[in-house]
């Protein structure tokens, strides 16, 4: 008999335009996000395009798998909204275009009910580290997020829904 998997997939699959994560982007990375509740993680594959001279994924690129999986992680992990404050990326070995690799996030402390510190990595097939990151995220209740504009009503409250922010 199958074990029940012991991760499920994140509902980010909601239709909007994000290079990291929308469905709705023709050029961007499109990804998907799962959980094993302690951390959030993505498989990807670097298209061609998305190349920094030839072969190897642009550093650009790789900050924003970072960027995107650390903010993922941030939004599930302490149940808020969040905006990027600083990212910082060490490039540890050039990541192949074209190549299967995991990127993963978690919290690396709370700081306050307004700010968190994160860490994310990205991993290839076996298991090396080819890239990490640090970031801060300013946190979110769904008022102060509809303070800000970034979002409208409709779709804050469509995530308060899926995610029980
Ligand atoms: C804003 C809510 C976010 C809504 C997001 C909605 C949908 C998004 C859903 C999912 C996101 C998807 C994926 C996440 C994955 C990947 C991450 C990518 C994310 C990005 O790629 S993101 C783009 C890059 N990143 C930015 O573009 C940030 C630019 N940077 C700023 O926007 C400021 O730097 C800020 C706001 C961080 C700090 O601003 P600051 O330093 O000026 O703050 P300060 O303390 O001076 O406060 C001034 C007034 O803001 C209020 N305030 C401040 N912080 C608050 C908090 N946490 N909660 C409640 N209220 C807050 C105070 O209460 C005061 O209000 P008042 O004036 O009324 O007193």
């Amino acid at each position: 008999m199958d074990q029940p998997k012991p991760y499920r997939e994140l509902p980010t699959r909601l239709s909007h335009g994000c290079f990291g994560c929308g469905s709705e982007n023709p050029h961007g990375l499109r990804m998907i996000f799962h959980t094993d509740e302690k951390s959030v993680f993505s498989e990807i594959v670097i298209p061609d395009h998305m190349v920094g001279w030839k072969n190897f994924a642009h550093g650009g690129i790789l900050s924003t798998i970072l960027d995107e999986i650390m903010g993922w992680s941030a939004i599930y992990l302490t149940k808020n909204l969040v905006l990027t404050k600083s990212i910082a990326v060490d490039f540890l070995r050039p990541v192949p275009v074209g190549t299967t690799l995991r990127a993963e996030g978690r919290i690396s402390k709370v700081r306050s009910d307004r700010e968190v510190a994160m860490e994310g990595f990205l991993l290839n097939s076996n298991g090396i580290v080819h890239a990490r990151g640090k970031g801060v995220f300013a946190l979110f209740k769904i008022d102060a997020a509809m303070k800000f504009g970034i979002a409208d009503e409709k779709e804050l409250r469509e995530l308060e829904r899926v995610f029980n922010l």
